[in-house]
């Protein structure tokens, strides 16, 4: 699984290779990156002979990456401009010594070296900038934060102006100037007068991937992201204590394992969906949908009375059970005695879609949670109503076994953050919260988050698409998650909920692909779901059991 790293980490990687027992010299990592730009760069943009070659490098190491990547270029048939924003003296002696090498090389013709002083090397560079093919971006890296100052701010607009209008291609070194590499964020959105960050059309990064290149806004500046891991010794690029992952589809695949042929619907759990209200019978439906969709064994719904009169037979699969004398209308602590002994042999409860705002959720949830020891999925009404109460000491007792699945306005209304808080540090939010309450998050979005609270590990989700952004999808989510739960050899809730939105993501992927980028639904989606995990088999070697000499 590949893991996305902060600036600290990659400094102290940085420092690391160069320490003992490894004694890199740091001019060498920074020869392989500066040549990997050249290489990655070249195939991108198909070669580099003949082409006119800008290269932008600001006053920290991100810059002496720059003037090796100068050299490599001018080595393969480009025409390189290179500008210098730092002094001289100012660099570290690494840079130094590549700016030196660079500035022997210079001739006028090939090469041109300017150190960009005043308004009059403004005027040249955006003169140069009408004719050249690519523009390499190595202003600022993992060192950016805050909003892009003067003079970066005026020339990261020139470089934009070019790339929209005329086509340039813009390359940048590990990171697009003026996107925070742990956060994402970019320059430009705090004030309207702000500068907006470069936006890429390749980026190539070094060691390991960043964070902010899979958290918007600055995903969408990233562009192609090719990574290159420019010599540092591999057991320090795979450590990875509190590390953030980012699961990749094999990965998935090797945790939902496939079924064992021998199995049948009790090795596959009980699912029961406890949830819905007055006549909101849909969130329930769809979340016992989706929990059918990913193959859980055995799926009950327990509904209001009045509710379950919406939802008997609407999915045959599914046993639904109205809950309360006829005319009951919503869930509260008196329904709750009333199923507690029929929840017995359940492996995993659903409660919160569609449940409704009223005071008796509460009591409901807490009597159910008191009572039974399986784990538990959270979702809307339900963490509204826990955001009301005394959430410490529900999840100091229940955290452990419960999966919350907020979207960023239930997740402010739990956090106490503001929408705009939790967007601008996302894993900060995410990973501050389940350290405070230990219990398991899935912060729904885009990118959906995965917390566990036993490890603190962060996933990263990088399936589904803007079509999925409309009603209906958490509730489906959430049963996928209780499916997830009771697949065979899934042992962690993290996990499981980790495969779940992976799985979910990649059902609204393949219906992006055969309905339409938005329009489908969130049935449609669940239905989606056996035909990914169809795929998922195709992609797997065959069971030991039905290999041919076997069965002979
Ligand atoms: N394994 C590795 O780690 C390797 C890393 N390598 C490379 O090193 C890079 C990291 O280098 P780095 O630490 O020198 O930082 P970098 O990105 O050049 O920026 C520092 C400069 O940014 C400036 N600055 C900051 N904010 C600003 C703003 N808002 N607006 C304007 N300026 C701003 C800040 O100025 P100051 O605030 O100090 O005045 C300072 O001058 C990394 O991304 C990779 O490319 C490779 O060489 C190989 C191995
Ligand atoms: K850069």
């Amino acid at each position: 699984m590949k893991i996305l790293r902060k600036a600290a980490d990659m400094k102290a990687i940085d420092k690391a290779s160069m320490s003992e027992p490894y004694g890199i010299a740091p001019a060498v990592l920074m020869e392989n990156a500066g040549r990997a730009v050249c290489e990655k760069g070249g195939v991108y943009v198909g070669g580099w002979s003949g082409k006119d070659v800008m290269i932008l490098c600001g006053k920290g190491n991100n810059g002496g990456d720059g003037f090796v990547t100068a050299r490599h270029i001018l080595a393969e048939g480009g025409r390189v401009y290179v500008y210098a924003f730092g002094e001289k003296d100012g660099y570290s002696d690494e840079s130094k010594a590549h700016l030196k090498t660079l500035e022997a090389m210079c001739d006028g013709e090939r090469c041109s070296l300017i150190y960009y002083r005043t308004a009059s090397d403004s005027a040249l560079l955006i003169k140069q900038l009408d004719t050249c093919h690519v523009v390499i971006d190595a202003l600022l890296g993992t060192g950016f934060k805050g909003e892009l100052r003067e003079p970066y701010k005026s020339i990261v607009m020139a470089v934009n102006e070019a790339a929209a209008g005329r086509h340039v291609t813009v390359i940048s070194v590990d990171m697009p100037s003026g996107v925070n590499s742990d956060t994402g964020a970019v320059s430009g959105s705090e004030s309207e007068e702000g500068s907006a960050p470069v936006m890429a059309d390749l980026t190539v990064t070094f060691g390991a991937f960043k964070q902010g290149q899979f958290l918007y806004p600055g995903k969408a500046c990233t562009g192609k992201l090719e990574i290159d891991h420019i010599g540092i010794p591999v057991a320090l690029s795979e450590q990875c204590k509190e590390a953030v992952f980012l699961p990749e589809r094999q990965d998935v695949i090797d945790a939902v394992r496939p079924r064992r042929v021998d199995s049948h619907k009790g090795t596959h759990g009980t699912v029961a969906v406890l949830t819905g209200c007055n006549d909101m019978a849909g969130a329930a439906l769809m979340a016992v949908d989706g929990a059918v969709r990913a193959g859980a064994g055995k799926v009950f719904l327990y509904t209001p009375a009045e509710t379950a009169k919406y939802c008997i037979a609407r999915q045959p699969e599914v046993m639904v059970c109205g809950v309360g004398p006829t005319g009951t209308r919503t869930l509260g602590g008196s329904e709750a005695r009333e199923i507690i002994d029929n929840l017995e042999n359940v492996s995993v409860l659903v409660m919160g879609p569609g449940m409704g705002k009223h005071e008796g959720v509460f009591d409901f949830i807490n009597y159910i949670a008191e009572k039974t020891t399986c784990p538990m999925i959270i979702d809307a009404d339900g963490l509204n109503c826990l955001a009301k109460h005394d959430k410490q000491a529900f999840f100091k007792k229940y955290g452990k076994r419960t999966v919350i699945t907020p979207h960023p306005a239930e997740f402010s209304r739990l956090s106490g953050l503001s929408v705009r808080d939790i967007k601008t540090d996302l894993i900060k939010a995410a990973t501050d919260f389940v350290h405070t309450y230990g219990v398991n998050l899935v912060l729904k979005g885009a990118p959906t988050l995965t917390v566990s609270a036993k490890t603190g590990h962060v996933y990263v989700n990088r399936t589904g698409n803007a079509g999925m952004a409309t009603g209906g999808m958490g509730d489906v989510l959430s049963g996928i998650t209780a499916a997830m739960i009771c697949h065979d050899g899934i042992d962690s809730l993290a996990v499981a909920a980790c495969a779940a939105v992976y799985l979910h993501g990649a059902a609204g992927d393949y219906c992006a692909r055969h309905i339409g980028p938005y329009g489908f639904t969130a049935t449609e989606v669940a239905s989606a779901v056996p035909k990914v995990l169809a795929q998922w088999d195709e992609a797997r070697p065959m069971p030991a059991l039905q290999e041919p000499y076997i069965m002979s």
